[in-house]
């Protein structure tokens, strides 16, 4: 039995006010009993967002954090800065950041060790984009991507956190990939584990994230290996992230 797993990533969204005003409602909101649920906002509001949910179930996250301990590694944020803001672990390859900041798989594997090293989870992305998809290459796409951090740490560190399948062409697209599209993939992906470990494989929360909103999140949640999502968009908003909680919390997995 897995608790499903919803996480907010507000990308590069947010002030100090409209935060205050979106943490106030997803406080001790009632939509949240049974299920696992995380907010990775952007470094200036981990404080903010920490405070806030200090005496609450949701988890702080950073969106992705520096393979490094400290030094010079201009505009990086280390590990230890996520501790000392009391964040639970951070987003590692994230298509935005393998895209638009170079982060290969190699520096992901690397990010991941910076994170298990300190205790810390680590939600791993992975996806194909609409040219990987059409030329029948989204399962070696996304294999590759989980490899690269299973071969070196196991599928054991892997299931301490969560693993995402984020289409690239279904990010921010209004584009969801149907049901049946990803629970094929994270059925792959869970067999990609289980041939690293059939118990990790079997505990290890695969959720989808890409155009997940409160009118498909219930059909996507109705797969089998689809243990919750990553929500992007619909995360700004209290009561579309609230009312996709209550679905992953609603669902027997
Ligand atoms: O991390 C979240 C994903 O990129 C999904 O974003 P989206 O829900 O805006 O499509």
């Amino acid at each position: 039995m897995r608790q499903p797993w919803v996480g907010g990533n507000w990308k590069m969204n947010g002030l100090r006010e409209s935060n205050a005003a979106l943490l106030g409602a997803l406080k001790g909101a009632e939509q949240l009993a049974g299920v696992d649920v995380a907010i990775a906002v952007p470094a200036p509001y981990w404080q903010q967002a920490s405070e806030a949910m200090n005496d609450c179930a949701i988890n702080v996250m950073a969106q992705t954090i520096s393979p490094h301990a400290s030094g010079a590694y201009t505009g990086d944020c280390s590990v230890a800065m996520m501790q000392d803001f009391k964040l639970s672990g951070a987003l590692v390859g994230h298509s935005e950041r393998r895209q638009g900041a170079g982060e290969s798989d190699a520096l992901v594997a690397a990010q991941f060790a910076a994170l298990r090293g300190a205790g810390l989870s680590a939600v791993l992305c992975v996806g194909e984009t609409l040219a990987e998809r059409e030329a029948g290459e989204t399962l070696a796409v996304v294999s590759r991507q989980l490899v690269a951090v299973l071969e070196q740490y196991g599928a054991e560190a892997l299931a301490t956190g969560v693993l995402a399948y984020e289409p690239v062409w279904a990010i921010g697209t209004g584009l969801t990939a149907t049901p049946e599209q990803a629970q094929a993939v994270h059925a792959s992906l869970r067999a990609v584990v289980a041939a690293f470990d059939i118990n990790a494989a079997n505990a290890l929360r695969i959720v989808y994230g890409g155009s997940v909103k409160a009118d498909n999140a219930a059909g996507l949640f109705s797969m089998p290996d689809i243990d919750g999502a990553l929500v992007g968009g619909a995360s700004l908003s209290a009561s579309e992230f609230l009312a996709i909680c209550q679905a992953a919390g609603q669902i027997a997995l």
